[in-house]
């Protein structure tokens, strides 16, 4: 096996978050987006001049991602929103338990947003991951999750990557393009233990799979076949997601946590952080609703 090339991640904002989570690029502004989770804000980079917005939009935000006629689709604590510039919708809750909520999500290529849940205190099983259809449905498409997490579809849609971080491994399913359903799930990438927690994830147009590890200080990318092939080295202990952006999705921006830190900590942890892959990515699919 080939030793892995290594690159480092710069830091591209100050501490803007205590959870940071849930990075995309969005094309129609030319902004970085991501959310500070227990905050329920989003956060936007305008990478050009480095500016940071912020804006609240409910008490738990877990993940978003463009609506194909403009505005974000958002995971809420316990469902989903439907946002604008301006306003702020949220759908009927999908769950009562408030112990509950939800974390990463991602959309499939026909415009449906997938997204999965945890047990605040983590505990096994209590999750699950679920389907908002453009049309409002809601399906549940995995039960007996612990850690919903990364979820990404390769570039000719017939593969989809998730992970539960409790698992400590990257899973695939096959999809079925008319339905989009996921089917034949099997393990593709093993992270041990001492190497992190397997987090956020995307993917780049050469169908390498690319991991935060939770506890890692890394993303690693790995070759379709479990390879690992490069390594993107932090200055922090908690990445928590990546994703490609910029206008040509060549770089790779990273979401960070201050969970975990010690009080008075003035590490950068909190921050967003950049990278320049060899391999570019392409646009994260946006939702259809
Ligand atoms: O994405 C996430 O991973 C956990 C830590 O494993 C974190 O609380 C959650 O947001």
């Amino acid at each position: 096996m080939r030793a892995p090339g290594r690159l480092a991640a710069a830091q591209v904002t100050p501490v803007v978050a205590d959870h940071g989570e849930g990075p995309v690029w969005c094309p129609d502004d030319g902004r970085l987006r991501w959310v500070d989770l227990l905050a329920g804000d989003v956060l936007a980079l305008d990478p050009v001049t480095g500016a940071v917005t912020r804006r609240h939009v409910a008490g738990v935000v877990a993940a978003i991602r463009p609506r194909t006629g403009g505005g974000l689709v958002a995971a809420v604590e316990r469902g989903f929103a439907l946002l604008t510039d301006d306003t702020v919708t949220l759908l009927p809750e999908v769950w009562s338990d408030p112990t509950v909520r939800m974390n990463d999500g991602a959309c499939d290529p026909w415009g449906r947003f997938h997204c999965g849940s945890m047990a605040y205190d983590a505990a096994p099983g209590r999750a699950a991951l679920y389907r908002l259809d453009p049309d409002g449905t809601v399906t549940t498409v995995l039960t007996g999750v612990t850690v919903s997490n990364g979820l990404a579809w390769t570039p000719d849609g017939g593969t989809a990557y998730y992970v539960d971080s409790a698992l400590g491994r990257v899973d695939a399913f096959d999809v079925d393009r008319a339905s989009g359903e996921l089917t034949g799930r099997r393990p593709v990438v093993a992270v041990p233990p001492e190497q992190g927690v397997p987090d956020g994830i995307c993917v780049d147009v050469a169908g390498g799979i690319w991991v935060a590890l939770w506890d890692g200080g890394a993303v690693h990318r790995y070759t379709p076949d479990g390879e690992l092939s490069v390594v993107v080295d932090l200055p922090v202990r908690r990445p928590t997601a990546c994703a490609f952006g910029g206008p040509d999705h060549a770089d790779l921006y990273v979401t960070t946590s201050r969970q975990g830190s010690p009080p008075g900590d003035r590490s950068p942890a909190g921050a967003l952080f950049r990278a320049r892959p060899p391999v570019p990515g392409f646009a994260a699919h946006p939702f259809a609703g």
